[in-house]
């Protein structure tokens, strides 16, 4: 099968040489607005011109619509930048179909530059003046305002007639990015929800991260020519979550596997709130930890093991009296991989455990309670983490942990979630709705299968119990985090509306299935790209 690695940064000629593919290679990185500038300088060094460039930006804008919907009045309002230039473009497509087509520019055309001016000279049609009385008689609106180009708040006549279009529910076709969009973040400085966006060569972070996500609609990638080779000197480290780029890390099962090979999970169970660990556990097993153990601490009730040992069966549960026990079972070099935060209560007994953990140098994951304990000093976390970690905090948790790395990064979810994984040395999986997966080197991960329905309690207890079933089986960390936010949305996915917590660890096996399907089908088309290959080659 083959796979796209993401190398470590330093390392991505060579990851270009071992990989394969024409324009599809590397599709499911991420590119910012200075990358993107990078991609376009490349290109036209390439032989595809600025002029050529626009053309293919804006021509899909014109197709999509006519894909789509049945001949209707469309306006397109145009900013005074390369994006209102795609605007034009796509403007002279729909009327070369002979469909009802206007203009309105914000400024005045004889201050539209290179491209852009020389395509609205192409344009041979009135062009109107950018205000709400201009949305009259309209229904698609073509939104070639601003993209990446965008530098302030929207306000004005643009900010009055995107309102207005709203509020008429107006259908919005949005080029590159809904205008007021952030491309590289997903803030959004005035933007209105849009049916359609259409993008250049790859998506962007924006797209992914809310706010930008929910604003985007169907969201369209149109290839524009630009060769991959801009790859090799332009190295992503943002990725969209695929299988592709971690399936073939995922522990796989041979003729020669027993339970030890498998690994050894253990999780810590606190007391008095039992549930969280245990569907952690269970998690931990399902997607394929040879053996699972619950550590159930004694120290406030001896009820503890009886509520865990009779609630529990394939899942074995140790008993730990005192803190040295836990010290002890950790020399157990059987065992490849610990989780504790889940009901494991706030506080220096806490806290106390996790250091012990990090300190056997099993490789481990820190959630919920684990990250609380350290919110008053958190630098007694970062010191001690020194071997493979995943953290899982969701933003109430991160907050409270990263408060001062975050005051001093930017804001959006991306560069927290990048400054979080710098500032601890872990992997950090920020969850949410737009889970951000990030490593300390600088990589990162968007995950986008999450449905809504897994804002439920026992969710992320879940999460943490994949992360470890994998991480125990030797998985890379980063590979695992990225590819268990996954396994998770899919899970969630495959269940469908009433899912509770519970319901997950049981829709893990008919993930694994699709997984297996959908690898199997990249592996088709990377070998039916590859006799294209041949076949051209020998012509
Ligand atoms: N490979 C590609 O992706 C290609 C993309 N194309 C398209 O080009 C745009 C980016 O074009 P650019 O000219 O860099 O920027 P914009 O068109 O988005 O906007 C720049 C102008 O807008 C003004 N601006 C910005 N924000 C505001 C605001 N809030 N209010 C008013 N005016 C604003 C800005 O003015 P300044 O005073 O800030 O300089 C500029 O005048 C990309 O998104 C794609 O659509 C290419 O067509 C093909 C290749
Ligand atoms: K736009």
């Amino acid at each position: 099968m083959k796979r796209l690695t993401i190398p470590q940064p330093g390392h991505w000629e060579s990851g270009l040489d071992s990989q394969r593919g024409q324009s599809d290679r590397l599709p499911h990185a991420l590119l910012n607005r200075v990358q993107m500038t990078e991609v376009d300088r490349l290109t036209i060094a390439y032989g595809i011109n600025a002029i050529t460039l626009m053309e293919n930006a804006g021509r899909p804008v014109a197709d999509a619509i006519m894909n789509r919907w049945s001949l209707r009045p469309v306006l397109v309002l145009c900013g005074p930048g390369n994006n209102g230039g795609d605007g034009f473009v796509a403007a002279r497509h729909l009327a070369e179909a002979n469909w009802p087509v206007r203009v309105a520019l914000l400024g005045t055309r004889d201050q539209l530059r290179g491209s852009a001016a020389h395509h609205a000279s192409l344009w041979n049609g009135p062009v109107e003046t950018l205000t709400p009385d201009a949305l009259n008689g309209a229904e698609l609106i073509v939104d070639a305002i601003f993209g990446a180009g965008l530098t302030r708040p929207l306000e004005g006549a643009v900010a009055e007639t995107l309102a207005v279009a709203a509020a008429n529910k107006l259908t919005i076709i949005a080029v590159d990015v809904p205008s007021g969009l952030v491309g590289d973040t997903g803030e959004n400085m005035g933007a209105v929800p849009c049916a359609l966006t259409l993008t250049c060569f790859r998506k962007k972070p924006g797209h992914l991260l809310q706010p930008g996500k929910s604003l985007c609609g169907e969201l369209v990638v149109a290839d524009i020519g630009t060769p991959a080779s801009v790859f090799v000197s332009i190295p992503p480290d943002t990725f969209e979550n695929h299988p592709a780029l971690w399936a073939d890390d995922l522990p796989l099962l041979n003729q020669h596997s027993n339970k030890y090979s498998r690994g050894h999970a253990l999780v810590w169970g606190g007391w008095p709130t039992t549930g969280a660990a245990r569907m952690a556990a269970l998690s931990a097993a399902r997607v394929g930890a040879g053996l699972t153990t619950v550590a159930v601490d004694m120290s406030q009730s001896y009820l503890a093991l009886s509520v865990y040992a009779a609630t529990l069966t394939s899942i074995m549960v140790k008993p730990i009296h005192r803190h040295q026990d836990l010290a002890i079972l950790l020399e157990d070099k059987r065992i490849t991989g610990l989780l504790i935060g889940p009901g494991a209560g706030i506080g220096p007994d806490t806290q106390a455990r996790v250091l012990t953990m990090l300190k056997s140098g099993q490789t481990t994951v820190l959630d919920a309670d684990a990250l609380t304990s350290f919110q008053h000093k958190p630098s007694d976390l970062f010191d001690a983490i020194t071997g493979p970690c995943v953290l899982t905090p969701h933003e109430g948790e991160f907050t409270r942990l990263f408060k001062d790395v975050v005051d001093s990064s930017g804001h959006d979810k991306l560069s927290r979630a990048r400054a979080a994984a710098k500032a601890s040395g872990a992997i950090v999986i920020l969850k949410g709705n737009d889970t951000v997966i990030a490593a300390p080197d600088g990589r990162a991960i968007i995950n986008t299968n999450a449905p809504s329905t897994l804002a439920t309690a026992g969710s992320g207890d879940l999460l943490a119990g994949i992360v470890l079933g994998l991480l125990t089986q030797g998985m890379e960390p980063f590979h695992a985090a990225a590819a268990a936010v996954w396994l998770h949305g899919a899970a969630a996915n495959n269940f469908g509306p009433g899912l509770i917590a519970e319901d997950l660890p049981y829709r893990l096996p008919a993930v694994f299935k699709q997984l297996a399907l959908l690898m199997k089908q990249t592996e088709r088309h990377f070998s039916e790209m590859e006799m294209t290959i041949e076949f051209s080659a020998s012509h």
